[in-house]
């Protein structure tokens, strides 16, 4: 990441401003320090303008954050704020629900109960308030708390926060890969059920003891886990809630002590925005620099980003020494992304990584195989091809070259001499680069539509508006256009 100006983000009619060290001055949601964005649409009313909105949500039901960078705020709008932060805090401190927690688990079995709609394990005082709720039907057996991720409901906000949980297999894979390559301590931003893998794996005592510490935003986890092993964090500001003293326990963890090596695995939201998210990484990496006073400049945290491979481009430009591995990540829950060996659909999400490819061995159960030229694992469909001089697929099929384009292209497009490019057959023609997404207007392009509002285009909307529908189709259709 570069350490210089402001890095400006784009995203359509919004961009994002992301500031090197955390914005001391940007004004506070329940979600920490707001993030600044800057209207860019050309020709609108308030181009240029400036705003916070809320980091971790998109959806305006979730917080509503929203300020002008230039307004003035009264002290008795700032004082409702601070009222209003307060308010959505969760009903305990960390610490309180990891006593309750200790408790419940001492509990003999018929008194142990777990409300569903609050999402909180109840004590025995506390039924009552409870009557009208709905209580988990099964015993909540202490097997049952060791996978915290079953027990709780998944976050489903389709927006900014649905939990797609790792399936067992690419759980397994990863710690496999992770331990063989020798890291005994994992910092796990975003993957709650690779962390309570860990912990089942080191009771089973079959592989070497795996550390683990949790950084979610998901406070449900303060039952289950310590304040040594979770930390509540917003991976898009790099917001500590416990303040100071979460932050003693994840700087406690970075420190490598009698030479156990740390690797960080993040699953991010897949509509998060990129540039915040790997400013935050990179805050992490040089926070373990600095403890563990490593002085080649160019040293880097040793890193996994899972995220769909279509945010390749975007991932590499702000880690360039990152590379893509082939390996399709499967999800349990997920009702789009599985596997394609079981006759389901390929997934799209892989791992970036500034770890060398080529010790990262993918399973060849599942078809992958090495490729000596590039020197990575690949996918079964993804053959070498001499022109290019690398495996070019990025979706799992085999890719075709094309000499006019002068490079590999997907199956399904073919090469059409009016546009000079290959495409889908049936793409619009000699139209693509003309007019407006938005409208359909050839005078303008989409930045410069007067229809449009705050439109925003790539990976996710500003956090805390509202997206225009035309918006929504053209990023339906490009998913329908990647998945051809
Ligand atoms: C796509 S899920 C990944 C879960 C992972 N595959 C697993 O099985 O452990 C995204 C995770 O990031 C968390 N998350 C969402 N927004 C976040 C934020 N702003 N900061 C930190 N964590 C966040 C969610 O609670 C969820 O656990
Ligand atoms: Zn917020
Ligand atoms: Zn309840
Ligand atoms: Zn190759
Ligand atoms: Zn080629
Ligand atoms: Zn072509
Ligand atoms: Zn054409």
């Amino acid at each position: 990441m570069s350490k210089t100006a402001d890095d400006v983000v784009e995203s359509g009619g919004i961009e994002v401003i992301v500031q090197n060290e955390s914005d001391k001055t940007a004004p506070r949601c329940p979600h920490g320090p707001a993030l600044l964005f800057e209207k860019t649409g050309h020709g609108e009313e308030e181009k240029g303008r400036r705003f916070y909105a809320c980091s971790a949500c998109r959806d305006r039901k979730d917080c509503n954050f929203f300020q002008w960078a230039d307004e003035k705020i009264s002290e008795a709008r700032m004082l409702a704020r601070e009222e209003q932060n307060c308010s959505k805090k969760p009903l305990f401190t960390h610490q309180q629900y990891y006593s309750r927690f200790l408790e419940f688990a001492s509990l003999p079995l018929e008194q142990r109960r777990f409300c569903v709609d609050c999402q909180l394990l109840i004590l025995p005082g506390e039924w009552m308030n409870h009557t009208k709720h709905r209580a988990l039907s099964e015993d909540v057996t202490v097997q049952r708390l060791k996978k915290p991720s079953l027990l709780l409901r998944p976050l489903d906000n389709k927006k900014s926060n649905a939990q797609y949980l790792f399936a067992e297999r690419s759980c397994h894979f990863l710690l496999d890969t992770l331990s063989t390559l020798g890291f005994r301590k994992l910092l796990c931003v975003g993957t709650p059920r690779l962390h309570e893998m860990i912990k089942i794996r080191n009771l089973e005592d079959k592989s070497p003891v795996i550390r683990s510490l949790l950084l979610d935003i998901d406070y449900r986890y303060c039952q289950f886990y310590g304040q040594d092993e979770f930390c509540r964090y917003n991976m898009f500001n790099h917001h500590f809630f416990d303040d100071e003293e979460a932050v003693k326990f994840f700087q406690g963890f970075l420190q490598e002590e009698g030479g156990e090596k740390l690797v960080m695995i993040t699953d991010p939201p897949f509509g998060g925005l990129v540039k915040p998210l790997a400013n935050s990484f990179s805050q992490i990496s040089m926070t373990w620099k600095n403890l563990n006073k490593v002085s080649d400049a160019s040293a880097e945290m040793p890193m996994i980003w899972i995220f769909p491979y279509f945010f390749e481009s975007r991932i590499l430009e702000c880690f360039p020494s990152f590379s893509m591995l082939d390996y399709q990540v499967d999800y349990d829950n997920h009702p789009l992304y599985k596997h394609g060996k079981t006759g389901r659909k390929q997934s799209p999400v892989r791992l970036f990584t500034n770890l060398s490819p080529k010790d990262i061995i993918l399973p060849e159960a599942e078809g992958y195989r090495f490729c000596s030229v590039c020197e990575r694992y690949v996918s079964a469909g993804n053959k070498h091809c001499p022109k290019c001089d690398m495996c070019p697929s990025k979706d799992g099929r085999e890719w075709r070259h094309c000499d006019e384009c002068g490079r590999c292209v997907k199956p399904s497009w073919r090469h059409c001499s009016s546009c000079g490019r290959c495409a889908l057959p049936d793409h619009p023609c000699g139209q693509r680069q003309t007019g407006c997404f938005n409208c359909g207007s050839q005078k303008h392009k989409l930045r410069a539509c007067p229809k449009k509002r705050m439109l925003v285009s790539g990976d996710r909307g500003a956090p805390g508006l509202s997206k225009h529908k035309a918006g929504k189709s053209r990023a339906k259709n490009k998913q329908k256009r990647r998945a051809t």
